[in-house]
């Protein structure tokens, strides 16, 4: 065993000096070639490859390739090592294997869908299917051209030739630092299935907590990249993500694919800058703080609850309806007269309207009969029969002219948002009654918010979508790809609206109904997103490993979200061990027997300096609140060296310690983590409490401690009991 694996070893390093060496020529090669810099445009196309080759051999020579597939194709002499890595390089003679395999080319695919045993494996390649057999898969650490570790995870000659995970429990028992990174060597087949899917469907993908959603999307969008080179471009994909700290969380992630340009944003920020709106800042955080601050305060949420009403798509047959009743009445009564003598007839004014521009949309019809109304002024003024007389008809019209677009309907999606809701008065011939199926506590609320000139989070969509109904696509902005991670807090009105902006439906929708805290706004099953697309259209996935954390962590979390959530959605953990999960009353730590008073925060502060002994690089405080957070920040500040509060505001995630509510720790994840309170004071017994609690667990990847006050809930306990069963 140790003789194979010293060979391995030999055989890898021989190869590594190999790569290097090859890659060195073709450096030195491209090198060698003048920088262009004239204005030859074709010169400049090839300049700009030459430059990003450098580029990318550059980086490779650091670390060229991370797999090795052994494969024979049924066609094939003989089998053949293929080396797998970021980034493809084609060798010196075209005709010869290249030396570096792109992970995303179809050969690529078998390096990870394959799952083992001695039966023909197959890809599907541009030419058809092909078919062969693999002998063996490899994973090769090299980090800054040092072989560091080679791990066989198949091998067709071993006694049991299976895949095994433990290159992947290697690679998960890391530690991480601040940002999200890449897995390239260690995709799995489920995930693999997702990231190489055709591009035009609107994929929906229900994940377990850290199952590698987030991770997925982004591995997804550079395997669309490169699969549809000639349909696609970066400029034209984007990632919608809840918050902007979390986008600089993942924004690590496509430049190590050497992917670029793909916008990243949240949905309020891309909206108010098509709607050419200012949203104040404060909005989302005063949300936030309204539903959280109050354990078990979480209303009943009903199909009457704001966000989930003006979320659905009843709000959006209200919104077409009210703009087809303003455009069928929005030419004004009556001739056009700009002066005495000289009548424009309504009857040809409706001709332009309803027929010459009916194919714009209402706004831009208005315009353009706007804009004919003003050319045959300007005709009827050239028969007046003098100058004199022309400038009094000149003048006259010109105000005619305005008093008559001014009698039009205010194509002003605010506006009319207002009038929908009965906060602004409404046009003559609409029902003095508000649409009946708005619920009266919607219309209510609405109305108060909208004539304080409050905007909220969920009157984005109905407003956008008055806007794309008055206006059309304006700004012609098309995505290739629309990335929506968290999606279960996304609204179904928020993707029917967003469909408007995107080609061929594709879509990577990405969430988990488990950690669907924002439920008065979000969706609470996947069939209200799966039924606004064509059968044809959609294409439903489960995640169901997840790889974040331990298994004690896991099965800890998956006791919470049995017990209190009812939900059978449970995570399947990666078979990799660590400590058991920890539950600590205040004043319990051994030496830490303090006054009453202090006993929470000097439970809290040994922990944490406890765990920030360790190799952990990231550690969190989890508490209920944002006030509990910043109150507890302000202690922990004065003993703790690089710790940092996380509030709704921030824009970047710096690592090290920090404290933050649970509800903002959505997405993030952190070696250790410490769930502050975990108690019944101030987590309630409902389904949403679990929910919270579910999410604040799962942020851990090695230790999970949870300090409380006296009793804690009893999902935490059922949990608590089925996990010390399970060990
Ligand atoms: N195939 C894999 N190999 C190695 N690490 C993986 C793999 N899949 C996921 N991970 C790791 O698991 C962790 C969770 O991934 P990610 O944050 O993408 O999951 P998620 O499903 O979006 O989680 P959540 O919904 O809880 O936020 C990350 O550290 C990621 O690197």
């Amino acid at each position: 065993m140790e003789d194979n694996f010293q060979s391995a070893y030999q055989e890898e390093e021989d190869r590594l000096n190999q790569a290097l060496t090859e890659i060195d020529t073709l450096l030195e090669k491209l090198n060698q070639t003048p920088v262009y810099t004239g204005h030859d445009y074709t010169e400049q196309v090839l300049e700009a490859n030459r430059d990003q080759k450098r580029k990318d051999l550059a980086k490779l020579r650091q670390e060229p390739y991370f797999g090795r597939l052994d494969f024979q194709g049924n066609d094939e002499k003989q089998r053949k090592a293929l080396y797998i890595g970021k980034i493809g390089v084609d060798r010196e003679q075209v005709s010869d294997r290249p030396l570096v395999i792109d992970w995303r080319a179809p050969v690529a695919s078998l390096f990870y869908s394959f799952t083992g045993g001695t039966e023909p494996a197959s890809y599907e390649a541009p030419e058809g299917l092909i078919e062969g057999l693999v002998y063996l898969k490899r994973n090769v650490v090299i980090r800054k051209q040092i072989l560091e570790r080679v791990a066989d995870t198949y091998n067709r000659e071993s006694d049991a030739p299976v895949v095994s995970d433990e290159f992947l429990v290697y690679r998960l028992g890391e530690n991480k630092d601040n940002r999200l990174r890449d897995i390239v060597s260690t995709i799995q087949e489920e995930q693999d299935k997702i990231i190489r899917a055709a591009k035009n469907t609107a994929l929906i993908i229900q994940g377990v907590a850290g199952s590698g959603k987030t991770t997925v999307a982004l591995h997804r969008l550079a395997f669309l990249l490169y699969q549809y080179k000639d349909q696609v471009s970066a400029e034209k994909m984007i990632i919608f993500a809840p918050n902007r700290m979390f986008l600089d969380y993942i924004s690590d992630v496509l430049p190590e694919l050497g992917v670029g340009n793909i916008a990243q944003s949240t949905f309020p920020d891309w909206a108010a800058n098509v709607l050419g709106l200012e949203l104040p800042e404060q909005d989302a955080t005063e949300t936030m703080n309204r539903w959280f601050e109050t354990p078990g305060g979480m209303p009943v949420i009903t199909e009457e609850t704001p966000g989930r009403f003006k979320g659905s798509t009843v709000l959006m047959g209200i919104i077409e309806s009210s703009i087809k009743l303003l455009e069928s009445s929005s030419v004004p009564e009556g001739d056009f007269i700009p002066w005495e003598g000289a009548v424009l007839r309504r009857s040809m004014i409706l001709r332009w309207h309803n027929e010459e521009y009916a194919p714009y949309p209402p706004a831009k019809r208005k315009e353009r009969v706007m804009a004919r109304i003003h050319r045959w002024i300007e005709m009827e003024l050239k028969k007046s029969p003098s100058a004199a007389a022309m400038k009094d008809r000149k003048k006259k019209g010109a105000a005619r002219e305005k008093a008559y677009s001014a009698k039009w309907p205010k194509y002003d999606p605010l506006t009319i948002y207002k009038q929908i809701f009965r906060a602004a008065k409404v046009p003559e011939d609409w029902p003095v009654d508000p649409p009946e199926n708005i619920p009266a506590a919607v219309l209510k609320e609405t109305a108060k918010d909208l004539k304080k000139g409050i905007i909220r989070e969920e009157d984005l969509p109905p407003l956008l979508y008055i806007y794309y109904l008055l206006n059309g696509n304006e700004g012609g902005t098309r995505f290739d790809h629309v990335v929506i991670d968290e999606a279960q807090d996304f609204s179904p009105f928020q993707i029917a609206v967003l469909d408007l902006y995107v080609r061929g439906h594709s879509f990577t929708i990405l969430g988990d109904l488990s950690q669907g805290i924002h439920a008065y706004k979000g969706v609470h099953a996947w069939e209200e997103m799966q039924t606004l697309f064509a059968p044809e259209n959609t294409a439903y996935h489960a995640l169901t490993r997840s790889y974040r954390s331990t298994m004690e962590i896991i099965d800890f979390a998956n006791g919470i979200l049995s017990s209190g959530v009812e939900s059978s959605l449970l995570a399947v953990p990666v078979f990799r061990s660590g400590d058991p999960v920890r539950m600590i009353a205040y004043g319990e730590i051994v030496g830490e027997r303090e006054a009453e008073g202090n006993a929470r925060l000097s439970t809290i502060q040994s922990a944490l300096k406890s765990l920030s002994g360790r190799e952990y690089r990231t550690v969190a405080v989890l508490t209920r609140s944002l006030r509990e957070a910043t109150e507890l920040y302000a202690e922990l500040e004065q003993h703790f060296e690089d710790i940092h509060l996380i509030d709704g505001s921030m824009t970047q995630y710096q690592g090290g310690l920090s404290v933050l509510p649970v509800y903002l720790s959505k997405g993030l994840e952190f070696d250790a983590v410490i769930l502050a309170d975990a108690d019944q004071d101030h987590y309630g017994a409902t389904a949403w409490d679990a929910k919270l609690m579910y999410v604040g667990c799962t942020r851990a990847l090695h230790e999970l401690w949870l300090l409380h006050n006296g009793e804690m809930p009893s999902y935490v306990q059922t949990a608590a009991e089925s996990d010390s069963e399970g060990n």
